[in-house]
């Protein structure tokens, strides 16, 4: 495995490329054209200045995170063929600019979801939780503005204002969409993008619906393991994988986090892992990394991708926010370093045990 972090660009990051390249270990980002909007192409151009700029700072681009997907393309819509030729343009464009993963996600309006973006834990940190509860009592229109006065000044993915000024639209769109319909829009995206993915290498990995299950009445697919078994199924091509998210399939406690490793074996392109803490199976918060701070057990995980001779990039996900740093919620440079040399030491005991 390569450990990585995740990088918005220094037009948006609070964390510099300097500051990932002291983490230990630490060589590869997990970046993205973050001013893009879903269904422009990327220039070659403006790839290869991303890559260069991180290249300067003595890192290089291990994936992209994301290229996101257009909602024509998700609901089937009449213009989704033009939104696929942009995509295809953009995989080829990174192709050629020799970067070879993509993490995406196939989830209806909103990215992840979460009811608070800075729960206060016992020891001061802030991190972010959801409460079933909550949602329920929230009308999905308002759920930007009810998160938005908490981002830091900074825009979250997936919760651009520009696109939750159309919630309302977008949400229409989904009408007619059951998990059948997104099931079939998403094999038919996936067909049409896999010669271009054969040609340049380029492993496509889904990222799990955070939560694992429906919000606000919409379609969620990519929630366990019989789905994403589903998934690599409908199109059995080894460039068609997964961003494996202990994260957001741990959301529901069903899922055999360690299990779904095993299971997909060979087709985890990318891993995000972290630790959650349940406070009943409808409240939960974003922990440390640490096992002992949250329900999953870490060293299970990680020696399950070790077992399954993982070698794509892993990244630690959403950190708390400590030490009074004022960043993106989730992705602040303290907890998230913490994160990564905690996996990078549970990795070289398992290793080296392993011998
Ligand atoms: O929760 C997060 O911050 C990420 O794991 C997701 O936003 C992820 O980047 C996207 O769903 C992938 O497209
Ligand atoms: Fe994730």
């Amino acid at each position: 495995m390569e450990m990585t972090l995740r990088w918005y660009g220094s037009k948006f990051d609070t964390i510099t490329l300097k500051q990932i390249r002291q983490i230990p270990g630490v060589k590869g980002v997990i970046t993205t054209l973050y001013d893009t909007a879903p269904g422009e192409v990327w220039s070659r151009e403006r790839i290869r200045a991303m890559k260069e700029e991180v290249a300067a700072a003595g890192l290089h681009v291990a994936g992209i995170e994301s290229v996101n997907v257009h909602d024509a393309i998700k609901t089937g819509a009449k213009d989704r063929d033009m939104y696929i030729e942009n995509y295809i343009k953009t995989l080829e464009n990174l192709g050629k600019e020799d970067i070879h993963l993509v993490c995406y996600n196939f989830m209806p309006v909103f990215d992840w979801t979460r009811t608070e973006l800075a729960r206060v834990r016992e020891d001061g940190s802030t991190v972010l939780a959801y409460n079933q509860k909550a949602v329920d009592d929230l009308n999905p229109e308002k759920m930007f503005d009810s998160i938005a006065g908490d981002m830091n000044g900074t825009v979250m993915p997936g919760w651009e204002p520009e696109r939750m000024e159309n919630v309302k639209e977008l949400f229409d769109m989904y009408k007619e969409i059951d998990d059948e319909k997104l099931f079939e829009n998403l094999k038919y995206f996936l067909e049409k993008i896999m010669p271009v993915c054969d040609r340049y290498d380029i492993n496509m990995a889904i990222h799990p619906d955070d939560p694992a299950w429906s919000v606000f009445g919409l379609p969620r697919i990519i929630v366990n393991k019989k789905n994403i078994l589903r998934m690599m199924e409908m199109v059995d091509n080894p460039h068609n994988g997964v961003t494996y998210c202990s994260g957001s399939y741990g959301t529901n406690l069903e899922n055999d986090l360690t299990d779904m490793i095993h299971s997909l074996k060979g087709r985890i392109h990318f891993a995000h892992v972290r630790n959650l803490k349940f406070n009943s199976p409808t409240d939960f918060e974003e922990a440390a990394h640490l096992s002992s701070d949250g329900t999953f057990d870490m060293y299970e995980i990680m020696k399950a991708l070790y077992d399954i001779g993982f070698n794509g990039p892993i990244r630690p996900d959403h950190g708390r926010m400590i030490w009074d740093e004022v960043a993106m919620p989730g992705y602040g440079l303290y907890d998230r370093a913490l994160g990564a040399a905690y996996l990078n030491g549970l990795w070289e005991a398992i290793e080296k045990s392993a011998k």
